[in-house]
Formats: C-alpha cells, sequence, structure tokens
C-alpha cells in the first residue's frame, strides 16, 4: 500500500458512537482510549510510520482482565432465574481470580445489527473465587445489551475490560454515613 492521504484515512481510528460508551465513569473510558489511538495516528502519519499503528486492537484470551484492551472469556454455564434474568459462568484459566475489589464493575463488548454496545456490569462472585466469575444480568425487552445477551450459549467467548470504579473499605474502619428520610406532606 503507498501512502497517500487516502491510506491514512482508512487507517484513522472511528470516534466512538454514544452506544459504545457505558456511561459509568470507566476510567480509561472509550474516549479516553479512542483520543489515544488518534493521537497515535497522527504520530505515525507525520512520521509516516506504520508500525507505530501496530499496538492497535489488541485482544487477550482468556487471560487477564485489562481496563484498556478487551479480553475473551468462556462462558462455562448459564443459567434462567426468572423470566428476564440470566446468571452467566465465566471461566478463568489457570484457576486465578478475576482481581475485582469491593464494588467493582467490569464492561462487556457485543454487537447488535451491526452496532457495537458496551455497557457495565458487576460481577456477583466471591472477589476470592478461582476459576471463574459470574454476573446476574436483567434483560430488557427494547435494551440494545440484552438482545446480544439472549443469544449467548455455553462455550462462547464474550468479551470484557475493566475493573473499574469500587469503594475503599477497609475492614473494622469506621467512616461517615449519610441517611435521608423523607415524610411526604399530609393531604388535605
Ligand atoms: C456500574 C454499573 C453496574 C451495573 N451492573 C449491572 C448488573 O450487575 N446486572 C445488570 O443486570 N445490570 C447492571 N447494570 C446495568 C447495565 O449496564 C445495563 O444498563 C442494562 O443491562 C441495560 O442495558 P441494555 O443495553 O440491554 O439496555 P439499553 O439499550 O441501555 O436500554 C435501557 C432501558 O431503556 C429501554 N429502551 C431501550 N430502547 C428503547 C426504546 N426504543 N423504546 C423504549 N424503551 C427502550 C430498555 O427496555 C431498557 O429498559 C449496571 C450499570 C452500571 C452503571
Amino acid at each position: 500500500m503507498g501512502e497517500s492521504e487516502d491510506d491514512w484515512l482508512s487507517l484513522k481510528p472511528s470516534e466512538p458512537s454514544p452506544s459504545q460508551c457505558c456511561g459509568s465513569g470507566c476510567k480509561p473510558c472509550i474516549y479516553d482510549l479512542y483520543q489515544n489511538e488518534l493521537e497515535r495516528w497522527e504520530e505515525a502519519k507525520a512520521k509516516k510510520d506504520r508500525s507505530l499503528l501496530a499496538r492497535k486492537k489488541q485482544q487477550g484470551s482468556n487471560s487477564k482482565l485489562s481496563p484498556e484492551t478487551f479480553t475473551a472469556f468462556k462462558i462455562c454455564s448459564v443459567e434462567q432465574l426468572t423470566e428476564d434474568t440470566y446468571q452467566y459462568k465465566f471461566e478463568l484459566l489457570g484457576n486465578c481470580s478475576l482481581g475485582l475489589s469491593l464494588g467493582q464493575h467490569i464492561v462487556l463488548r457485543g454487537t447488535v445489527n451491526g452496532l457495537e454496545v458496551q455497557r457495565a456490569y458487576t460481577p456477583i462472585s466471591p472477589v476470592t473465587a478461582q476459576g471463574y466469575f459470574e454476573v446476574l444480568i436483567k434483560c430488557y425487552e427494547a435494551g440494545l445489551m440484552s438482545q446480544y445477551l439472549k443469544s449467548w450459549k455455553e462455550g462462547e467467548l464474550v468479551s470484557w475490560r475493566g475493573p473499574f470504579g469500587g469503594f475503599p473499605y477497609r475492614p473494622n474502619q469506621r467512616g461517615l454515613g449519610y441517611l435521608g428520610l423523607y415524610r411526604p406532606e399530609p393531604t388535605p
């Protein structure tokens, strides 16, 4: 391939669509990752060096969770708990644990009718669980990710990144709490 402007434009990263942002304040967010890719592309273009783009679009497989790149995990069981709620179990190779702390969530990537969607989910398995992690998900009739979830079967690979968020919890440490009470005015 030559070095024409069109060639470089074809390699330019695309700005994420709103459906790709889960809206839960991930660090790095999908827009931060896009910004990094864009800067790398601009540098590669200025230096006319395509090798600088090589780190783009890495994806791990059944190994370690990463906040920057998606890792594929195998679904080892699907259990329907209610009409619209499912518990999914994922395999972690090498009997390792996911490495989350209290209250942290992970981000799932799926594709629905050609549209990439990303949403946040909080694993329900103990943070010390080894060899697996589980999520409990409620599916919505018109939900985008929900449509992708309904197609899942055992043995399929599903892409996650994270962890994000969480609470700074230390055993036996007391903190300030806030409880709000609301008493409605009596109607005349
Ligand atoms: C930090 C965090 C952790 C979370 N953890 C969990 C978890 O553990 N388990 C879990 O189940 N969820 C969790 N969620 C929620 C989850 O991220 C998704 O928001 C949820 O699964 C719905 O995604 P969706 O793409 O299926 O629905 P969306 O497409 O985002 O739709 C959301 C709602 O809008 C309605 N809707 C969409 N399109 C239309 C339309 N055209 N007309 C009318 N209504 C419409 C849908 O029916 C649905 O009720 C978490 C969210 C956050 C922020």
